[in-house]
């Protein structure tokens, strides 16, 4: 099958790499030192679930590789509709466009562009970055994937991309049911893990020391969870009591890609996170004091870096 990655860096090249090994025709998309890197040493990710070394083309510009089968969708957030409107020359009638972004409003924002038809919702669960130009280091997280059609359906092409990423070496691959619900699931937790690390500027094991700060991880869990359930997303009732347990379980020394931005004076998430969650609360009864003070705490950092 054939795959052009957009946004080869922690996620995609990942993905990107992966899918090489099993075979599949990749082609990746990339700008800067990195893409520099990538065409002229290939691309290397050092993982904790097995190494690799990949040549694949790669290129800024989608119109080298013309239409594929899927598009793997993972620029930041901010960067999507930017992204969104050079995706053109990549779709044929059936081409899927999945978004392995974190945020709730990546698939609207990339179906406002390019048509509903072609947009698959995906949650990635990993912690990979681009440790230098061409090399992705992947350093924990299951290196797990959700992925489903907006309504659902089991159509073909979800079902080959679900054998394809289950080909994979290295990946945990799931076929959503429902992945309005995957995609909320995974916001929960990242505003929460994100916003909390980021705010404190310390890792996961600090804050749950800090009797207030856990209490504040907790509650916004909490705040997301219901925003979530008042815009209709049928979110398992044990899912804010799993993400604490979950964040209980934790390595102390966890960070997050938030975090990550943060310190490396790169654009943050922020507007896809934490303030996406006031976003959705709006017009609803649901108050969120808690992703309004993480959103307040971080907003001049993300104004700061806001040009990466
Ligand atoms: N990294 C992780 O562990 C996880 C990340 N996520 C989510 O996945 C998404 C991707 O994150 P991540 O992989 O970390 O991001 P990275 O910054 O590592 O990779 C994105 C890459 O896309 C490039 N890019 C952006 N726009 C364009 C463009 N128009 N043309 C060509 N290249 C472009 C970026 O270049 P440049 O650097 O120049 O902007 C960058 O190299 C985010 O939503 C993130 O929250 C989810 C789970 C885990
Ligand atoms: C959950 C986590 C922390 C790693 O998968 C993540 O998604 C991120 O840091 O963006």
């Amino acid at each position: 099958m054939r795959f052009a990655v957009f946004g080869a860096g922690g996620v995609g090249g990942y993905l990107g790499a992966r899918l090489a090994d099993a075979g599949h025709d990749v082609h990746l998309i990339a700008r800067g030192d990195h893409l520099d890197a990538l065409r002229t040493d290939g691309l290397t990710v050092e993982s904790v679930a097995g190494d690799t070394a990949v040549e694949l083309p790669a290129t800024d510009d989608p119109a080298d590789i013309g239409p594929v089968d899927y598009v793997l969708f993972c620029v930041k957030a901010h960067d999507t509709r930017e992204a969104a409107a050079d995706l053109g020359p990549l779709l044929g009638d059936d081409t899927a466009v999945v978004s392995f972004q974190n945020g709730v409003d990546n698939e609207r924002w990339l179906a406002e562009e390019v048509g509903e038809s072609h947009v698959v919702g995906g949650v990635a669960y990993i912690f990979s970055t681009i440790a230098e130009p061409g090399v992705v280091e992947h350093t924990g997280g299951p290196a797990r994937f959700v992925y489903g059609e907006l309504d659902g359906e089991r159509t073909d092409r979800i079902a080959a991309l679900d054998d394809a990423l289950r080909s994979c070496a290295g990946v945990e691959a799931v076929l959503a049911d429902d992945i309005d619900v995957e995609l909320w699931r995974k916001f929960a937790f990242i505003c929460a893990h994100s916003g909390m690390t980021a705010a404190t500027r310390l890792p996961v094991g600090d804050v749950r020391d800090a009797e207030d700060s856990w209490r504040m991880y907790r509650r916004v869990v909490e705040e997301v969870c219901a925003v979530a359930r008042a815009n209709d997303v049928a979110l398992p009732d044990d899912t804010a009591a799993e993400w604490v347990e979950f964040a209980q379980e934790l390595d102390a020394d966890s960070y997050s890609s938030l975090h990550y931005d943060l310190t490396h004076e790169k654009a943050m998430e922020l507007d896809a996170l934490n303030a996406a969650v006031v976003r959705h609360a709006d017009g609803t009864d649901v108050a969120v004091p808690m992703n309004e003070a993480v959103t307040a705490v971080l907003r001049p950092w993300a104004e700061r870096f806001a040009d990466g």
